[in-house]
């Protein structure tokens, strides 16, 4: 962990396949000297033996990231944290990842801004943000999932003889496609790059004198700090529960919103449970507190290890976790080899929670711009539609509106390995109550 004091980001990387994530961001973590010499050398030879040349150096950076990570071993911390003169980032999701949306969704943490490359490159371009191209689901993603802050790196410009008049072309269209995301583009900056060659990630270069804009690591520096959900009331989604002998119930999980100290009341939802907590630490630390942002070992008093397990929320006694038989969510079918109907039950995941849960009822399809809606009670959703629906859990599922706890009221319904959907939770329907079973 670095002893820095910058503001903290989590930070995703999307794109289409092939426009040059890997290749961007692994070059960006050496000009920022996240990655040394020596490292990115051994990169190149590796590269170079494979035939693939010494241009594939960067993208090997992030893809040792990718096999680390599909082989469960820890990562070098170097390669998942850099710094820019303004912000400690993580980089939470390596590009190519195959879980990537999962993950935004329900993830190890919810990002805060992204990365979206996209290559200038004839061909490339649309293929990533026309209707069915990466880009263009990966900023709808974003937008919908909340991660409201987006830069935009139009790669590949070595590519075009470094044509101001190609940058302005795409930068247009992009433009175009984030706007009917839902993004202010007037906030984006878009950054001319090549992700091979370096030229305006961290230096600038000559071959872009017409470009009077940030460098992507100063459109980095340009993102707003992440507000921290202190002051709205304790969520904790649990992650775990030990028992400890001489101790008792230990849950672990991350503080989401709120504050947590010693002798608090809380409620563990859905069971109805309430107890004390008496002490709380982090990586063999005591804490005094800890807020919102902080991964936690809380010991429990007078909650049995059979009344909380992984899914459940924590909060205050006076103000519970809301627990759902029924909500109304508004969803986006991402990819779906035919059409979903009423009836369709995949696995929910939210937060830590995983249930299977049965999309009873579909209200409305909507246009995912303007959220108007086009047909009522539609029969079927293909990929690419949006739609408000009811969802039944097969069992009550403790979790929030979106508006009120954006960090709990998303997730993603999965099927066959793969994410169906992405959505939010609009309004709880049908409440559960542990003490009217
Ligand atoms: N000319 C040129 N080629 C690039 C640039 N950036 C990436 N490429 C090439 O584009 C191809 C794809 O690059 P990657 O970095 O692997 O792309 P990616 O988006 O991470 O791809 P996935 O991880 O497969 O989704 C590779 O052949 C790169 O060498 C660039 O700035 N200029």
């Amino acid at each position: 962990m670095s002893a820095s004091k910058k503001p903290h980001l989590n930070i995703v990387v999307t794109g289409h396949v092939d426009n040059g994530k890997s290749t961007t961001v692994g070059h960006l973590l050496v000009d920022l000297g996240a990655i040394d010499q020596r490292t990115i050398d051994a990169y190149a030879k590796e590269s170079e033996a494979t035939g693939k040349g010494d241009t594939f150096k960067y993208a090997w950076v992030m893809d040792s990231i990718k096999d680390e990570r599909e082989r469960g071993i820890t990562i070098d911390l170097a390669f998942q944290k850099f710094e820019t003169s303004k912000y400690f980032f993580t980089l939470i999701d390596a590009p190519g990842h195959k879980d990537f949306i999962k993950n935004m969704i329900t993830g190890a943490s919810e990002a805060d801004a992204a990365i979206l490359v996209i290559s200038v490159k004839p061909g490339e371009t649309e293929a990533s943000i026309e209707p069915g191209g990466q880009g263009r689901e990966h900023a709808f993603l974003a937008k919908t999932l909340g991660v409201g802050q987006i830069v935009v790196a139009l790669n590949k410009m070595d590519d075009v003889g470094y044509q101001e008049a190609r940058y302005k072309e795409v930068k247009d269209s992009v433009e175009k496609m984030l706007k009917s995301v839902g993004f202010n583009v007037a906030k984006v900056n878009f950054v001319p790059v090549s992700g091979w060659k370096g030229d305006n990630l961290v230096k600038r270069g000559d071959n872009m004198p017409w470009y009077k804009g940030p460098t992507l690591a100063e459109a980095l520096d340009a993102f707003e700090p992440p507000e921290k959900p202190i002051g709205k009331p304790l969520r904790v989604p649990i992650q775990d529960v030990y028992t400890i002998t001489g101790v008792g119930t230990v849950p672990v999980g991350r503080v989401e919103t709120g504050k947590m100290r010693p002798n608090d009341k809380v409620v563990v939802m859905p069971s109805g449970a309430v107890g004390e907590i008496k002490s709380i630490e982090t990586h063999h630390t005591v804490l005094e507190s800890a807020e919102a942002g902080d991964n936690v070992g809380f010991n429990l008093r007078g909650v049995d290890k059979k009344q909380i397990k992984r899914g459940d929320i924590i909060g205050p006694a006076d103000n519970p976790p809301a627990v759902a038989k029924e909500f109304e969510a508004r969803i986006i079918v991402i990819s779906h080899p035919t059409a979903i109907a009423p009836g369709y039950t995949p696995v929910l995941h939210a937060h830590t929670a995983q249930v299977a849960a049965t999309i009873s009822h579909f209200v409305s399809k909507i246009d995912p711009r303007t959220g108007a809606t086009t047909e009522e009670n539609p029969k079927f959703l293909k990929t690419g539609d949006a739609a408000i629906v009811k969802i039944k859990p097969v069992r009550p599922l403790a979790i929030e509106t979106f508006k009120d706890f954006p960090e709990i009221g998303r997730f993603a319904l999965r099927d066959m390995g793969t994410t169906i959907a992405a959505g939010v939770v609009l309004n709880i329907t049908e409440k559960y109550d542990p003490n009217k079973k």
